[in-house]
């Protein structure tokens, strides 16, 4: 089967000499469609940069990217631009919702610029605010919304455009521990119903939803653990997640 996102000696350096820092060195990975994958590791190991690299936010030093089967490192600005609004679906920390766009404004837009009617996008984007249980708060503005309703609406956009992969770093980074299992139960949901995920996560609560954890260190993986429902229930355990 072809994996969806796949890597192979990928490695992002910043500076030279004796100022030289390896944020990604040479990892391979492969994610296979409807795999959920969580990256863990201390600050500072590289979890940002790879997510960048995965999604065309950055550009490898070294290395090959692909995502469904493309080679998409060596795009042109212009193609990785294109790449970047249809095929991938971010989700960040810090939401990067537009502030003066309601939230249902906020989810069609990627849906406009991806080149989809106006009547579509709107329909779309109402759609995925009840899926993401937001239809009574769509006309909402982010600043009337909570923390963890604000990274739904977030979600819900990273979906308008049915994306091959939803990357996402630090989902529940700025949430309380509510709204963390809020956002917790839409990416199980979001896993059951097959979408792929790469999720960068510092919360063992989140990474015990995944079908693999990985561990990074200095830039590379250090280990890698495919986790079963056992895991997942020793992992809860672990962190006090009793539900
Ligand atoms: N533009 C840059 N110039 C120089 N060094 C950089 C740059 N961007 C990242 N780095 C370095 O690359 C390394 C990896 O950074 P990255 O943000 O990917 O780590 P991270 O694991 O996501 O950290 P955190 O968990 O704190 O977000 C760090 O040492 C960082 O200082």
């Amino acid at each position: 089967m072809t994996a969806v996102v796949r890597t192979r000696g990928l490695r992002r350096t910043h500076g030279s000499g004796d100022s030289l820092v390896r944020a990604v060195d040479d990892v391979d990975l492969e994610v296979a469609a409807g795999e959920t994958v969580a990256v863990m590791g201390p600050s500072g190991c590289g979890k940002s940069t790879l997510l960048h690299l995965l999604g065309g936010l950055d550009r490898p030093t070294d290395g090959e990217v692909w995502l469904g089967g493309r080679r998409v490192d060596t795009l042109s600005e212009r193609a990785l631009a294109r790449m970047r609004r249809t095929e991938v679906g971010f989700v960040f920390q810090s939401f990067h919702l537009m502030e003066e766009l309601t939230a249902v404004e906020n989810v069609e837009l990627s849906a406009l610029l991806a080149g989809r009617s106006p009547r579509a996008a709107r329909r779309r984007a109402e759609e995925l605010l009840d899926r993401v249980g937001l239809a009574d708060r769509a006309r909402f503005l982010p600043s009337a919304l909570s923390g963890g309703q604000r990274q739904r609406v977030a979600v819900a956009r990273a979906l308008s455009n049915e994306p091959a992969v939803v990357l996402a770093d630090e989902p529940t980074g700025n949430l309380d521990s509510a709204a963390t299992l809020d956002v917790l139960r839409l990416f199980e949901e979001l896993h059951r119903q097959g979408q792929t995920l790469v999720i960068v996560t510092h919360d063992a609560r989140i990474a015990a939803t995944a079908d693999r954890l990985v561990s990074m260190r200095d830039g590379a993986f250090v280990d890698e653990t495919r986790l079963t429902g056992g895991t997942t229930g020793q992992l809860g355990a672990l962190v006090g997640w009793d539900d």
